[in-house]
């Protein structure tokens, strides 16, 4: 495969790394050795639903590249989203003309495609200077697609880093656009949270704690983050003594000495349910398996334990309206992302 070569640019955006910390559960400091990538990479997700992220080096054009055509209908005809990863600590000129090349492209060919900028690394940045840095590229990009006739264009903005959560929230937002009937999902959380008196509910899928819906209350960072912690933790448990699923060398050693049982006998509860206590403002978050990639996770209100079996009926019927929503979606649809920032750089 040939690749565009030019000297004295920044491609190291951040883009494998994204993908690690998201979908592989990464640690971000160990993002910091990683190689660049040299060829487009295909990663499959085996979560709620069938996804598949292309991160495309940032030194290879796939629209102008004289050495290689790519069959662009393979690549572009089924993604849903194109995520074009900018390095706010670099100049990010280059990327960004290359970003508004590549939006027209996909404007006259593959109208469908949302574009997420994530304007990446923002960690060691102050807020203010966050906000200029966003509000440049926005300007920047809107402007001159303006300028050329192309007004209106599914393109949005994040400020992301792997550092904290912001990288999972925007990954939550990218996701949500391309999940079907997302307005249903969004309406029986909503309904729930009005029964049971919740103050915030989320679907997170498990596996990459991105949440795939919430109720219609606004949004809110510090929930989300707490939410996202207690999946966290959950996990970390039930992998000891749940029923997620396991590797066979794994099942075999909690099988084998000294419990000496089927895993199935050794566990108390085919699903997960749990209730935790926020110490500071005294509202318990709740957290039900869905299935095994989803799982409902609420912060309830001060004095909701008095009512818990009321509660557990409500979750009871929204788990049931979730599983037959995710079973209907399952059957016929697919989704794909695809990652790219076409920043071109040195060759490897
Ligand atoms: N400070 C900071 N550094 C980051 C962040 N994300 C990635 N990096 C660092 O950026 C460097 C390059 O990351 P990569 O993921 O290899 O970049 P890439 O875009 O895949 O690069 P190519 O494969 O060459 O296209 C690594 O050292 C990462 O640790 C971030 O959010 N903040």
């Amino acid at each position: 495969m040939g690749c565009m070569a030019h000297t004295g640019m920044n491609n190291r955006s951040g883009k494998s790394s994204i993908s690690s910390v998201v979908f592989h559960k990464l640690p971000a400091a160990e993002t910091l050795y990683m190689e660049s990538t040299a060829r487009i990479q295909k990663d499959s997700l085996n979560s709620f639903m069938e996804f598949q992220v292309w991160d495309f080096p940032g030194q290879i054009d796939i629209f102008n590249n004289p050495s290689y055509s790519f069959d662009l209908d393979a690549i572009f005809g089924e993604v849903g989203a194109l995520i074009w990863v900018i390095d706010a600590l670099d100049d990010y000129s280059d990327s960004l003309n290359r970003l508004n090349m590549t939006a027209m492209h996909l404007s006259r060919s593959y109208p469908h495609i949302t574009i997420e900028v994530l304007v990446h690394k923002i960690d060691s940045l102050t807020d203010d200077y966050r906000s200029e840095i966003l509000k440049d590229v926005e300007l920047r990009t809107l402007d001159e697609l303006s300028d050329m006739g192309y007004e209106n264009m599914p393109i949005s903005f994040h400020l992301t880093s792997i550092y904290d959560h912001s990288i999972f929230e925007a990954f939550s937002k990218v996701i949500q656009k391309l999940i079907p009937r997302l307005g249903q999902l969004e309406a029986m959380l909503t309904s729930l949270c009005r029964t049971c008196r919740f103050e915030k509910a989320y679907l997170f899928d498990v596996n990459t704690k991105i949440y795939i819906a919430s109720d219609s209350t606004p949004e809110d960072t510090t929930s989300y983050v707490i939410c996202s912690d207690y999946v966290d933790v959950i996990i970390d448990l039930t992998e000891v003594y749940g029923s997620w699923a396991r590797s066979a060398e794994w099942r075999n050693r909690l099988e084998g000495e000294p419990f000496s049982q089927p895993l199935e006998e050794q566990v108390g509860c085919e699903w997960a349910e749990s209730v935790m206590v926020l110490s500071d403002s005294q509202r318990p978050i709740m957290l039900r398996e869905v299935d095994r990639f989803l799982a409902l996770v609420a912060i309830m209100k001060e004095g909701s334990y008095d009512k818990m079996a009321q509660i557990n009926m409500n979750v009871d019927v929204v788990v049931k309206g979730l599983t037959e929503f995710f079973e209907i979606t399952r059957a016929g649809e697919k989704s794909r992302v695809g990652l790219q920032d076409m920043v071109v750089g040195p060759q490897n």
